[in-house]
């Protein structure tokens, strides 16, 4: 670095250096030089042109802290490889403070050096981190899994973090507990190249509002001023850090936005849109976009890098390794072709403006006042139908029970009919089988009857002795007609009834008994079908 010149040379190295050892063989080392704004050499501090902290706040963090004041929006962030001291360059150390440490100092130091009794200051801090493409508020205490904030964009307020905490600062103190807070929060994480490499990109920023009151005028000056102070991660290569796991994702994630940020640097130094000499802009190409969009750091920061900003890109080097310090030379060297287009956010207002917008303020609270009032209505009268609708379910619930219950009542008193029923049937069952036994022997009996023998022959009519056979011809006729006719043995005494007629009359008995169990048949067979069948509660037989 030449600090008379501000150019920084990097010089080819020795190609047999294992750090700049190339699997391309090819590739040729060469001596390069770049001018920037300024070149600060800060490598070892018996060097005589070592630049402290404090040389890098003066050359350029007081002239943005003069913008701020003057009500412009600023932007610095810091970019290079892990380890090539960026967290340095902003942060700082206790013993060493960085940019935003001397820069909120500063502020103080000028707010409470004001002696104008006219001006009211006030401040405000946010402090977040971009991680593995999510946004974290850095400003709450870390949670598990972690709480990630939604980007938003509006007209009014252009990109911003839905929800992030925006922390009022009276004094530095304020502002120190704040930054330190957010520091032990931050993700970091050791690596081959850096103990505690910041693994995510960290914004801080200060919103600073000066309201100044003429009496004489009776009008009121605004201004408002945002300073974002930016760490970015490490550009670092896998290899270099020997990455895996989690890291190795992290240093893509980490890629992919500063790849996008490299993007959306080379499309705004783009000299075709740069415009032309008198600042007139260019026309633009049909597919001549700013890729904002494509990573969540890139979104956040569309205003400072191309919008309402000036902004300083502070590009870290270390002797380490040359593609590394190259690359980020070049990126340093488009981002300085960038022209931002930064106005002064100063509104002055007159008593009557203030009257009129207090007026409107009012207007509009009265009105959502109105919606809520209405809103809370609404939901009462939603809350009391819910309760009726309750109410007639809870009725319906103990109807249906009762009517269950009611129904376990007939099921159980059918249940027991059926058993009954069933006992019944088995009874009958059995007495028809014991009748069907009987009549067989009965009828065997008739078929075969007792011969009695013919050696004595009775004149007279005696009683037919218990074990006596009696002689028939049972005809077909006789049969159909229930009769038998005696045969001519002789000396056969008549009976007082005919055997034809009593067989007759047990027939018939039996009959009219086997009608009547095909009713009862019938009927069991019609509950069954009017009631239902559990189970096998009755099993009607008639055999
Ligand atoms: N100019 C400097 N003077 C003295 N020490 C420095 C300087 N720059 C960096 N360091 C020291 O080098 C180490 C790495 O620096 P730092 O953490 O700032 O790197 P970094 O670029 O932020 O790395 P990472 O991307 O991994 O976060 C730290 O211990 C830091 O204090």
């Amino acid at each position: 670095m030449n600090p008379r010149t501000q150019t920084t040379t990097l010089l080819a190295p020795n190609s047999l250096d294992p750090a700049n050892a190339k699997t391309n063989s090819r590739k040729v080392f060469e001596e390069k030089a770049f001018t920037f704004d300024k070149s600060f050499w800060s490598h070892r501090l018996e060097d005589d042109h070592y630049a402290h902290q404090e040389d890098v706040y003066k050359s350029f963090g007081e002239e943005f802290l003069d913008h701020n004041f003057d009500g412009y929006h600023t932007c610095i962030f810091a970019y290079g490889q892990t380890g090539s001291g960026k967290s340095y360059t902003m942060m700082g150390t206790p013993e060493q403070p960085g940019l935003i440490p001397r820069t909120c100092r500063e502020l103080f130091g000028r707010i409470e050096r004001d002696p104008s009794p006219n001006t009211t200051y006030n401040v405000h801090v946010s402090y977040f981190e971009v991680y593995n493409e999510h946004v974290r508020d850095l400003l709450v205490p870390r949670t598990n899994p972690p709480h990630y904030l939604k980007i938003r964009e509006s007209q009014t307020d252009g990109v911003y973090v839905q929800g992030l905490t925006d922390a009022p600062a009276k004094n530095y103190e304020d502002v120190e507990r704040l930054m330190k807070m957010g520091d032990s929060t931050r993700t970091t994480a050791s690596t081959k190249m850096n103990d505690t490499s910041s693994r995510s990109h960290a914004v801080f920023t200060i919103q600073l509002k000066q309201i100044q009151h003429s009496l004489t005028t009776d009008e009121t000056i605004e201004s408002s001023a945002r300073m974002r102070l930016v760490d970015l991660a490490g550009s670092e290569r896998a290899k270099a850090t020997e990455a895996t796991g989690q890291r190795l994702l992290e240093g893509g994630k980490i890629n992919k936005s500063l790849t996008t940020l490299g993007r959306v640097i080379a499309a705004l130094a783009d000299p075709r849109r740069q415009g032309g000499p008198n600042g007139t802009p260019r026309k633009a190409a049909p597919r001549d976009i700013v890729p904002y969009r494509d990573s969540v750091l890139t979104w956040l920061l569309k205003d400072s890098l191309g919008g309402n900003s000036k902004t300083a890109m502070v590009a870290c080097i270390s002797p380490c390794d040359y593609d590394e310090t190259l690359s980020t030379l070049r990126y340093a060297d488009q981002a300085k072709r960038i022209r931002t287009r930064a106005t002064a956010n100063v509104d002055a207002i007159s008593a009557a403006e203030r009257d009129a917008q207090i007026e409107m303020m009012a207007e509009t609270i009265r009105s959502l006042q109105t919606t809520i009032n209405v809103t809370r209505v609404r939901r009462e009268k939603e809350e009391e139908g819910l309760e009726d609708y309750q109410k007639q379910v809870n009725k319906m619930q103990r109807l249906m029970e009762e009517t269950r219950a009611v129904s376990d009542a007939k099921v159980k008193a059918l249940a027991a009919e059926a058993e009954e029923l069933r006992v019944a049937n088995e009874k009958l069952v059995d007495e028809t089988a014991a009748l069907r036994r009987h009549l067989g022997l009965v009828l065997g009996e008739l078929k075969n009857p007792i011969v009695i023998p013919s050696a004595q022959p009775v004149a007279s009519v005696v009683p037919v002795p218990a074990m006596t056979t009696i002689d028939f011809e049972y005809t077909a006729e006789d049969k159909e007609n229930g009769q038998a006719k005696e045969t001519d043995g002789e000396g056969y005494i008549e009976p007082e009834a005919t055997h034809g007629d009593w067989a007759a009359e047990v027939s018939e008995e039996a009959n009219e008994f086997l009608k009547e169990l095909g009713l009862f048949r019938r009927k069991i067979g019609d509950d069954t079908q009017r009631f239902g069948s559990r189970g096998p509660l009755v099993e009607v037989r008639v055999n």
